[in-house]
C-alpha cells in the first residue's frame, strides 16, 4: 500500500470515527433538551463528515491537500467559541477527538500548533470557570493525550523516513542504489529539457575488480568499494549524485555540466584515484565512460547505455582511462 493510500484510509477513518462520536453527543444533547449544544455538535459532525468526503475527493494528493487545515481550524474554533459562550462543563471532553484528529490528519508541526492553539486558551478558560483541581485533571489529561499522540506520530514519521532511506541506499557503500538511479535520472532529464541546461553522466568501473576479488576475497573488494565511495563524495560537487550499480561499478549524474565540464571532472576522478594509496590493494585505477545529453536524448536507458558503452571503450583502450561519447542531437 502506498503512503498516500494509507493516509487516505487513516484520514477517512479518523474523520468518520470523530463524526460518529460528535453525532452521538449531538443526539444525547437533543434527548436532554440542550438545544444549543445539539446545534453545535451537529455543525461539528457535519464538518468532520465534510473532512471525510474531502479526503476521498483529494485521495491522490493527501499530503499537500490544504483543505484539512481549514476544516480542522473550523472545528477547533467552534470548540473554543462554545467554551467561551456556553455554560456546559462536559464540553471539554469534545477536545479529545479534535486533538487526535489534528495530529492524525495534519503534518506533525501543524497538528501540534493547532492543538496548542486550542488547548492553551482552553486551559485559561477552564481555570477561570472551574475549581483548580478539576481544571488540572481535565487539562492534564488533554496534554497527556497530546504528548502521547505527538510522540507516536514523530516515531512513525522517523521510521517511515528510515525505511525510505534504506530503500534507496546501497547497504555496503552508503551511496544511492540503482533502483533510485532511474528515478532521479528521469527527473534530471525532464528538468534539463524544460530549462535547457546541460546534463552529463559518468559510468565508472574499477579496473581488475574480479582479479582483486580472487586475490583478496570479496570482502576486501567491498572495502575498496566503500573507500572509493567516500573518495568520490569528496571530489564531486553539491548537486551531483552518486550511485552504485554492482560490486565494481558506479554511476554519476552531473546536472548543469556540459561536455567540457564532464571531461574535466572525469579526468580529475581518474587522476586522484590513480594517485591515491588504497587499503589492501595499494594501487587502484578506474575506467570512466562519459556522455552529455543531446537534444534527442529523452530516455534514461539511452544515456545509461551510452555511458556504459563509453566506459567499455575506455577499458578497451587500457585501464586507467576515460572516454567521452557525444549525445544524440536532433537537427531543428
Ligand atoms: N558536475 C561537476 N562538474 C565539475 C566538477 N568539477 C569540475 N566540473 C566542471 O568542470 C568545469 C571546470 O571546472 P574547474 O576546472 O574546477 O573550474 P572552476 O571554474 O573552479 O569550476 P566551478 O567553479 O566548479 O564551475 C566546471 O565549470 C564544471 O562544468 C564537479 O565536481 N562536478
Amino acid at each position: 500500500m502506498t503512503e498516500t493510500r494509507l493516509r487516505t484510509w487513516t484520514h477517512a477513518f479518523g474523520y468518520s470515527i470523530a463524526c460518529l462520536f460528535i453525532f452521538t453527543l449531538a443526539m444525547q444533547n437533543l434527548r436532554y433538551g440542550f438545544y444549543e449544544l445539539f446545534y453545535l455538535a451537529t455543525g461539528m459532525a457535519a464538518l468532520t463528515l465534510a473532512g471525510a468526503i474531502y479526503t476521498v475527493i483529494c485521495r491522490r494528493h493527501q499530503l499537500s491537500a490544504p483543505g484539512h487545515l481549514i476544516i480542522l481550524s473550523g472545528l477547533n474554533s467552534g470548540m473554543l467559541a462554545a467554551l467561551l459562550t456556553m455554560d456546559a462543563p462536559g464540553i471539554t471532553h469534545w477536545a479529545m477527538p479534535l486533538v487526535a484528529l489534528n495530529l492524525l490528519v495534519l503534518p506533525l508541526r501543524q497538528g501540534l500548533a493547532l492543538s496548542l492553539l486550542l488547548l492553551i486558551p482552553m486551559s485559561v478558560i477552564l481555570f477561570l470557570q472551574q475549581a483548580p483541581a478539576e481544571a488540572i485533571t481535565v487539562i492534564g489529561g488533554l496534554f497527556i493525550l497530546l504528548s502521547v499522540a505527538a510522540l507516536y506520530i514523530w516515531h512513525y514519521d522517523h521510521m517511515a523516513q528510515s525505511a525510505e532511506d534504506l530503500a534507496i541506499t546501497d547497504p555496503v557503500t552508503g551511496a544511492h542504489n540503482s533502483r533510485f538511479l532511474d528515478e532521479t535520472l528521469q527527473k534530471e532529464i525532464s528538468r534539463a529539457i524544460a530549462t535547457g541546461h546541460p546534463l552529463s553522466v559518468i559510468d565508472l568501473s574499477i579496473d581488475y575488480a574480479d582479479e582483486v576479488a580472487d586475490l583478496h576475497g570479496k570482502d576486501q573488494v567491498q572495502g575498496l568499494f566503500r573507500h572509493m565511495t567516500g573518495h568520490l563524495f569528496g571530489v564531486i560537487r553539491a548537486g551531483d549524485t552518486l550511485y552504485t550499480l554492482n560490486d565494481s561499478e558506479f554511476f554519476l549524474i552531473l546536472p548543469f555540466t556540459p561536455e567540457e565540464g564532464v571531461r574535466v571532472i572525469a579526468e580529475r576522478i581518474r587522476r586522484t584515484i590513480a594517485e591515491q594509496k588504497w587499503p589492501v590493494v595499494g594501487k587502484a585505477t578506474v575506467s570512466l565512460g562519459c556522455t552529455t545529453r543531446g537534444s534527442g536524448d529523452t530516455r534514461t536507458d539511452t544515456l545509461r547505455k551510452r555511458a556504459h558503452q563509453a566506459m567499455e571503450e575506455a577499458r578497451r583502450r587500457g585501464p586507467d582511462s576515460a572516454w567521452f561519447s557525444p549525445g544524440e542531437t536532433i537537427e531543428t
